[in-house]
Parts: C-alpha cells; structure tokens; sequence
C-alpha cells in the first residue's frame, strides 16, 4: 500500500515520519500528474510547485482548527488529496466531481472559496481578528504566490495586517511566474534584481561625489563604509519589514523536512505579530514536461500523454474567438499607431500573446491587477490613445468602480474586450462569465456588444475602436462559428438586424444575443417546419438597444423569446421586457438564460442544453410562450 493510500485526512499526514514526507510529496505529484493527464485543462504546473509546501502546512499545522486559505486555488490539489478527497480526485473539475479551487462546502478544510487571484491574506487577517474576538485559539496560514502578490488587494491587506500586528502567517511561493513569467518592479525585487541594478547605480554615483570629497575624513569614511556594507540589507524582506512583518527566507520551497522545521519554529514562537515565509519553488516541478515548458510551465496542460507531455486532444476544427480576437487587434495596431493593448496576467488566455511578438511596446501586461489596467487604460485615453482593455468577463468584475469612475463617467473612448463571456465549463463557479452583460448595461454612456460569430466580432471591434467613448464586447470561450471571413464592417451603433425573417404576420419574435444567435436561427427553421413562424432578430448591441426594430415585430408577432448565455437577473432579457415596457406593449415574453444561481464547473455544452439554450431550448422555450404542449428538454420542460 502506498503512503497515500493511507490518508484519509490529515491527522494521517501527521502520523507520518519526517522522514517519509519525500516519498509522500512523490506520490502526490504522480497522481497529480496522472490526472491531469487525463484532465480538461487542471491547473498542473501550480499545484505540482506547492506539493511540498501543502505538506508541510498539513504536517506542522491542525486543519481545519487552524485555517489553510489558499490564494487562487489552483495549487491546492494536494491539500484535496490530503483532506478525504483522494478517492474523488479524479473526478475533478468534470461533471458532478470535485471542483478546481477549494470550497467552503466541498469540505471543512477548505478554510475559504476561492478562485480569483490575492484574496489569502484578507482573507486569512479576517479569520485571525474574528478569532481574537471570539476568544478562540488557532493559527491562520495564507498561501500566496508570486504572481497574486501583484494584485493591490493584496497589499491592501499587507498594509492592515502590519498595522493591526496580528500572527497571521504568510507563506509566499515565490516561483518568479505568474501564469506566463511574472511582470513587474515587485517580482524583480523577489528576485534581487532591484538590488543589483538600481541599488548598484546608485551605490556608484554616491561613490564617485564621496570621491571628490577629502579623504581622511572620518564622517565621510563612515559613510564610504555604510553604503559597502548596506548592499545586505536590501533583500525583499525589507519590504515586508517596512510594512511590519518579520521576514524569514529566502528558503528552498521544495526542502519539505526544512520546511516542516521552520513551519514549527514559527507556530511555536510567540512571534507577536504577522510572518512572511519567502519560499522559492519551481512552477512544475517533478515533471520536466512542465518544467521546461518556458512560457506557463504546465499551468494548465490538458489531456497530455505522461511520457513526453504532449497533447493527445482534439484539434478544434474552427479557430477559437480568442485567436480571431487577438488577430484582429494586430491588425488595427498596424493600421493605427495609437492602438495599444493591455492585460492584466492573461498574455496566453486573452491570446495577446501573438500580438504581443508583433508589438512588444504596445501590449501591456500589467499583472493580476485589473483595477490598475483599467485606470491606466483611463490615463492612455485622456491622453488620445485607443487602448484595448482584453479581460475575462469574471476578473473585470475586480474594476467595476474603474469602469464606471475611471472611464465611463469622463465618457473615455476605452474598448474592453470580455474573453469568457458566457459559461466557462471545468473553472466552475468562480470563473463564469455570467454577470457582464447585467454589470455593464446600467453604466451610462457604455456601449455593450456581443457578437454571433467571429466575423461579427471582428465587426465588433472595428466598431469599438470608433466609437468616442466607452465600449463592450464579449464573447465565448473556446471555437468560434466557422462562418466565412469578411473585412471587418463598422456598425452603426444601436442598430440590430433580422437574422431570419418570417414573412408577414409571424407567430412569435425571438431576440437572441450573441452565442445564442445561430441556435436561434436553427430552433427557427425546426419551427417552420411545424408551421410556426418565427422572425430571429440578432440585436447586436445591448446598449443602446433597437428598441424601435425589437418592439416592431414584437407588436406583430405578439409573442417574444429573449435568448442569452449570461444572467436573467438584470440582463439582456430584461432590457428587452424594459423596451416593450416603455412603450406599453403588454405581451408574454419567455426569457431563456442562467437563473439566480452560481452555476457548478462542468461541460458548458450539456449546461446549454440544462438551461433550455441550446437550439432545441430554445424550440421549447417558443412552444412554451405560444401554449403548445413542450417535450422533456433539460430543465425548462415543464
Ligand atoms: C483576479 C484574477 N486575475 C487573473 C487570474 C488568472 N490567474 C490564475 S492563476 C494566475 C497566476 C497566479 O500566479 P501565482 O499566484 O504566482 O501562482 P502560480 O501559478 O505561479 O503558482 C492568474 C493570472 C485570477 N485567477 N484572478
Ligand atoms: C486559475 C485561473 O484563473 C486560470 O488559470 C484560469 O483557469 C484560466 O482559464 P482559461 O483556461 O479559460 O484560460
Ligand atoms: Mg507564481
């Protein structure tokens, strides 16, 4: 039997020999690989770099007494593994199974949900107060790596944990990447480059004036002396001095037996106040597959032959909206000099990263910070740049106040580009792009988009980039349509368009955004196969709305279906239900879309059919306005 066959939880971790953790962290690391190999794009580089950090916690400390809160999430397999969850491990991120990130409910060892970047240390300072006024013993461990340490929230807790002088631990997985190599004046101070080079000139140019001066001088000897001996002291732990932590470390990340000593040293101190633990680890690491992977390290490698790490998946036959995207904005940055592009840590997941070889000074990566991309996008604008703003619809959730303060209310000619719009599959609920469209459509003056295919993308951005003022588009994760290509068309702003007519006196309209367009065509045509005229408006934008074209053939048709891969609370539909309100038009309106729920992580295609969006969704969702009998279709049959 191996070591982890016999862990059921981790008071069996801490009934190991110190001597048997080496073999233990292998094993993890087999597994994990085994199922990440099998995987839909598990987040294997970083949870292989934390195998011996998780242990080690697990070891010195008592979960879920004392509380383990992990930033992002995504390096916590092993800690899944060690908590009751080996046998369901394989299941992860798949339909029903385990989720990706840790989760409150998934188990009482999962200290905090998480998903979203630079959340462990607020997070963990408020357990630590809450404790304190309840009176209640227990430790607070956050782990941090180097990439989510860039996200001001994080300092934003740094700065109260220093000033409230409360144990909170830190542990920083320094491994100088993010998902693509970390960005940065901070990660260079991780790595001691800021010490070389700026202390260095500095050093030099203080020299050469003390030079000019009479030597001999004890005062000027001492300080000749000063400045040779200071270059010591500039290590990154006068960073978290200065903000009131004690600093160990630079320490060997993947050293588990020394880990596990200075873990206990430290839980054992009477230390009055927070600790950083600097551990350096490698992204990857045991599986050099990952390892010499030099952009992302296997952050989230899929389907992979464990021998050689190559990928076994299917080839999609149509480019992703990603790459349509990405090639577009190349090409209005060779058209445009003012053009630029920014990024907040997604170089690889915005595909920005193409655009980035052809441009390197004008693609901005700026780090998990996407308040600060936002606000910068402001300042370029002001300034007559047109900058493209390319953010997963979830993380811009993280600068809504940028937007509407920053942009919006100055009527800034910002393009934001939402990569993820729509349901995201195996990331689950942290990372559906459900909310943008309800998020973005109250902001005045913000224009919203949402494409049906990768030519009206394209069509899209054109658009964006002429409009004076703020603009959305959204669009999917994964394969675009397949539709042909076309040179990209400015739309006119607020105007929609039939997508399938029905000639005079249609039975119902449907109005379908986005994704949601071409399934409606299709639901369209099953109909008029059963003699059910149905008109199919793709409205293109849902600010301003069409109001004028969508309340015309609703008043025709008399009946209308609203379609949407986003939220019904707030959302598209409901700027329909607003338009036909407005001009006091009564009539009955089916919206089809996500209800008020989180959705779970699983396959994105089943959860169309789930939530009646899908074509045959949508076929039920007109029986259903029309009143004619509905056959069993996802959730919606009724
Ligand atoms: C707010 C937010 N922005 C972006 C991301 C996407 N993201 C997930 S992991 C990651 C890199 C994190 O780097 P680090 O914390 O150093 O962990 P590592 O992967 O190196 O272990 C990024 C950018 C996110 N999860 N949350
Ligand atoms: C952990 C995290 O936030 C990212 O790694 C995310 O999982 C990437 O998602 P995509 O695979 O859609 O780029
Ligand atoms: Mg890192």
């Amino acid at each position: 039997m191996s070591l982890l066959e016999k862990i059921d939880g981790p008071e069996d971790v801490k009934a190991l020999r110190e001597d048997q953790l080496p073999a233990l962290c292998a094993e993890l690391r087999d597994e994990i690989i085994t199922t990440c190999a099998a995987g839909n794009g598990a987040h294997l580089g970083a949870s292989l770099g934390a195998v011996e950090l998780v242990v080690a916690m697990h070891y010195v400390f008592d979960s879920p007494r004392d509380r383990l809160v992990y930033d992002v999430g995504h390096q916590a397999y092993a800690h899944k593994l060690l908590t009751g969850r080996r046998e369901a491990f394989r299941s992860i991120r798949k339909d029903g199974g385990l989720a990706g990130f840790p989760e409150r409910a998934e188990s009482e060892h999962d200290a905090f949900g998480v998903g979203h970047a630079s959340t462990a240390i607020s997070a963990g300072l408020g357990m630590i107060e809450a404790r304190r006024m309840k009176s209640e013993v227990g430790k607070v461990v956050a782990l941090v790596g180097d990439g989510s340490m860039t996200g001001g929230v994080a300092f934003e807790g740094l700065n109260q944990a220093g000033y409230l002088e409360r144990d909170l631990i830190v542990l920083l997985n320094d491994n100088e990447m993010s998902i693509s190599p970390n960005v940065g004046a901070l990660s260079e101070w991780f790595s001691k480059k800021f010490a070389g080079q700026t202390f260095n000139r500095w050093r030099r140019n203080v020299k050469e004036v003390l030079h000019a001066l009479p030597h001999g001088d004890s005062a000027i000897e001492g300080i000749r002396r000063a400045i040779d001996s200071s270059k010591a002291l500039l290590t990154p732990g006068i960073l978290f001095e200065g903000l009131g932590f004690q600093y160990i470390g630079p320490t060997d990340g993947h050293d588990v037996i020394s880990m596990v000593r200075i873990l206990r040293q430290v839980a054992a101190a009477e230390i009055d106040g927070p600790v950083v633990i600097h551990c350096r680890t490698t992204k990857g690491k045991g599986y050099a597959p990952a390892e010499s992977d030099l952009r992302t390290r296997g952050h989230g490698l899929a389907n992979f032959e464990i021998a050689t790490g190559k990928s076994v998946a299917k080839k999609p036959a149509v480019p992703s909206y990603t790459d349509f995207f990405a090639e577009a904005v190349s090409e209005h940055m060779a058209k445009d000099a003012n053009v630029i592009a920014i990024t907040a840590a997604m170089l690889e997941g915005t595909g920005l990263i193409k655009t980035k070889e052809r441009f390197p000074e004008r693609v901005y990566d700026v780090g998990i910070a996407e308040q600060h991309a936002v606000t910068f996008a402001a300042g370029m604008a002001c300034e007559g740049i047109r900058p493209i703003v390319a953010i997963y619809s979830t993380f811009l959730q993280r600068a809504y106040d940028q937007i509407i303060h920053d942009v919006a209310l100055q009527n800034l000619p910002v393009s934001f580009a939402l990569d993820r719009g729509g349901l995201v599959g195996a990331d689950g609920k942290t990372h559906q792009g459900l909310f943008d469209i309800a998020y973005l459509r109250c902001i005045p003056s913000m224009v919203v988009m949402a494409p049906a295919d990768e030519q009206e993308l394209r069509n899209m951005i054109a658009t964006s980039l002429e409009i004076d003022g703020p603009s959305a588009y959204r669009f999917p994760r994964g394969s675009a349509v397949g539709v042909p290509a076309s040179p990209p068309q400015v739309l006119e702003v607020g105007k929609g368009r039939v997508v399938h007519p029905a000639g005079p006196n249609p039975d119902v309209l449907i109005v379908a955004l986005g994704t949601t367009v071409h399934p409606a065509v299709a639901a369209a045509k099953s109909l008029q196969a059963e003699g059910i005229r149905a008109v199919v408006v793709d409205p293109r934008f849902v600010k301003p709305l069409d109001a004028d074209l969508i309340c015309d053939l609703a008043a025709q048709a008399g009946k209308v279906v609203t379609v949407e891969e986003g939220c019904l609370q707030g959302g598209f539909g409901t700027a329909v239900l607003e338009a036909l309100q407005d001009r006091k038009l009564y009539l009955p309106v089916e919206r089809l879309g996500i209800p008020d729920h989180f959705v779970e992580h699983g396959n994105s295609d089943k959860q169309k059919v789930h939530y009646g969006i899908d074509q045959a969704g949508i076929v039920a969702g007109v029986r259903r306005v029309l009143g004619l009998p509905v056959q069993l279709h996802g959730a919606k049959a009724s």
